[in-house]
């Protein structure tokens, strides 16, 4: 059996002022790192060591993957950085504020933009452009250690982890794009080296 856990990243300074960060190199916000540690702590408090970590090239997930890290006592293992988990690339919306966006486009074409599976935003990426960038990855990366019985760490993004989610409990593209995935909170899955389900929790802190 193999261990996967996914973790989005903490609150960043762009999840805070409300904005379209995708590509944006957004640093965690003091809160961020406190829920970051505090993820870790979970973790470590189930038992986990890992063997694998992997984040994507921005910041705010990469401190996030080297909090857990320390938490769990695996702070000396590398770090496996990679832009396929990189958030979607809003393109000319990145760094804009979403309740201006929305004051400027509309709300039902910017919620197109957010959560349609081809529709890209101006300049950026669609979901499905998300999807053809982390799903190699995971085949490459991933499923070959799942194979082999590793304690993975996953750390990215909210829209990049909807397709690593899609993949994982096999929703249907529907499912996967009304997920929403709160900063900070570990889904642990438990994988036969089959890659069957075995079982899935949420590590939820008391006050979240
Ligand atoms: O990049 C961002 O702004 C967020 O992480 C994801 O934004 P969204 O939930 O609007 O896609």
């Amino acid at each position: 059996m193999s261990t996967l856990v996914i973790v989005r990243h903490g609150q960043s300074e762009g999840n805070e002022r409300n904005e379209f960060t995708g590509w944006k190199n957004a640093p965690l916000t003091n809160k961020g790192r406190k829920e970051s540690r505090e993820a870790g702590e979970r973790i470590a408090a189930i038992g986990i060591s890992f063997d694998a970590a992997f984040c994507s090239g921005l910041v705010r997930s990469i401190d996030t993957c080297r909090a857990i890290l320390r938490e769990t006592q695996a702070d000396r293992l590398e770090l496996s950085q990679t832009e396929a988990l990189n958030e979607r690339d809003y393109g000319e919306l990145t760094g804009m504020n979403k309740d201006e966006a929305r004051d400027r486009w509309g709300s039902d074409l910017v919620q197109e933009w957010r959560r349609s599976y081809r529709t890209r935003p101006p300049g950026g990426e669609s979901i499905s452009d998300t999807s053809a960038r982390v799903l190699p990855f995971l085949l490459c990366e991933v499923i070959p250690l799942l194979l082999r019985g590793r304690m993975i760490l996953l750390v990215a993004h909210g829209n990049s982890l909807r397709v690593v989610r899609q993949a994982i409990d096999r929703l249907t593209t529907e499912q996967m794009l009304s997920i929403e995935t709160p900063t900070a909170v570990p889904t642990i899955y438990r994988i036969g080296t089959d890659l069957t389900l075995i079982d899935k929790c949420v590590l939820t802190g008391d006050d979240r």
